[in-house]
């Protein structure tokens, strides 16, 4: 495969959805922060974490979003291992002020919560090992135990993301080409749509064999019913949903432009207000992005109101080919990702009380769990309806 920024050119184009190259260093000032971070497996498996003693840093010296991103992925990954570092049977109720105050404090500038989400693990938490190579040479900056799964579980992420760049890109020219009635121009568009949906797919395929040990979370947590104190920011615990594939601004942003409405009562946690508010564990400017979108016009609506045959078939081939992306994701998920959630659902019954797997409690939310799974396969069934029926 040719280096990722020229085989997705729109890499270069798209400012919103670019993936960009999150930086590598802080100013020396942050070691204490870099070094655990990097250190997090080790630290986590040696139980040595906790003990770790960790000086009371000022945010002062983070220059621009790129440096408060990596910042922020640092503190995320060794408060995820330092909340989960003994499983779920010795997890802590309050995070330390060394933590929790500059963590708090970066997130507020970022303006998302004070916990790990997708933005993190995969948009910023990636690096080319040879700054001129291909996009084999990719590798993550942080991990948690469990060696190349995890790294292979963002890694794939991302590049289904990117695979999605140049449908993103192809956006603004089809809301564009609503307010200007191109309808040339808005079909190519579709086409353009359809065509990166079918590379995400592509780019999904490469996770066989990699799962990841999920991003445990401190809401609607058993272990942590109360969810946890940021110390030195505010009194009383809170609670956060953990990392998750609704997060993704990709996976929320298709549904927008193609009119996808997700509303799902039966299991009230994974319903549209859950998808709305993963909204805001998404990068403020993504967020910002699919507000615009949805506010704007309808594209189901323009191209129904042309009759138009060419544009009725662009959009039906966009809808099923997001259709069978998710059918792919659910495939993915029982594959590689449920059924060690039924493994440890298993070994809980064994041992009647909560068992880890690695360094974090397997959630039912996110990525894997029979919620999550029946979440998927009603987005999948809402998906394939969103089809304009013949004329
Ligand atoms: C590999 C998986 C995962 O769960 N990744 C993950 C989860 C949590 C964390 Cl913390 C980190 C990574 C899935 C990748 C592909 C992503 N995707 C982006 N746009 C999508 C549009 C779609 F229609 C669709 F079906 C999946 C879509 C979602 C996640």
């Amino acid at each position: 495969m040719k280096n990722i920024r020229e085989n997705i050119p729109s890499l270069k184009a798209t400012p919103s959805f670019r993936i960009s190259f999150i930086q590598t260093e802080l100013p020396d000032y942050y070691a204490p922060w870099m070094n655990v971070a990097a250190n997090l497996p080790h630290l986590i498996e040696g139980h040595q974490l906790r003990r770790e003693v960790m000086p009371l840093l000022s945010t002062q010296y983070l220059r621009g979003h790129r440096q408060l991103r990596l910042a922020r992925l640092a503190l995320g990954f060794i408060t995820m291992g330092y909340v989960w570092q003994g499983g779920g049977r010795q997890t802590v109720k309050i995070l330390p002020r060394a933590l929790a105050v500059p963590y708090c404090t970066i997130s507020e500038l970022l303006d998302l919560p004070p916990i790990l989400v997708y933005a993190d693990c995969v948009l910023a938490n990636w690096k080319k090992r040879d700054p001129c190579g291909y996009v084999e040479n990719l590798d993550i900056l942080f991990s948690f135990p469990g060696g190349d799964s995890n790294k292979g579980f963002f890694l794939v992420s991302l590049l289904v993301e990117a695979a999605a760049a140049a449908g993103i890109k192809a956006i603004p020219i089809i809301v564009n080409a609503i307010l200007h009635h191109g309808l040339c121009s808005l079909e190519t568009a579709l086409q353009d749509v359809a065509l990166s949906i079918c590379k995400m797919r592509e780019a999904f395929k490469l996770i066989h064999g990699k799962c990841l040990d999920l991003i445990a979370a401190w809401k609607d947590n058993f272990l942590m019913p109360e969810g946890l104190v940021y110390e030195g920011v505010w009194d009383s615990p809170k609670q956060f949903f953990g990392g998750s594939a609704a997060q993704s601004s990709t996976l929320q942003c298709f549904d927008v432009l193609l009119g996808i409405q997700h509303s799902w009562g039966s299991v009230p946690r994974f319903s549209a207000e859950y998808l709305g508010c993963m909204r805001d564990y998404m990068p403020a400017a993504h967020r910002a992005f699919i507000q615009t979108l949805a506010s704007g016009p309808s594209l189901r609506q323009f191209v129904l109101a042309t009759g138009d045959a060419g544009l009725h078939a662009a959009f039906n081939k966009c809808v099923s080919a997001l259709a069978d992306l998710r059918s792919y994701h659910i495939q993915i998920a029982t594959k590689y990702i449920t059924i060690p959630a039924g493994r440890c659902r298993a070994e809980q019954q064994q041992l009647g009380g909560c068992v880890h797997k690695g360094t974090s409690v397997l959630s039912e939310r996110g990525t894997g769990g029979t919620g999550f799974m029946r979440f998927l396969k009603a987005i999948r069934d809402t998906t394939r309806k969103a089809q304009l029926t013949e004329q």
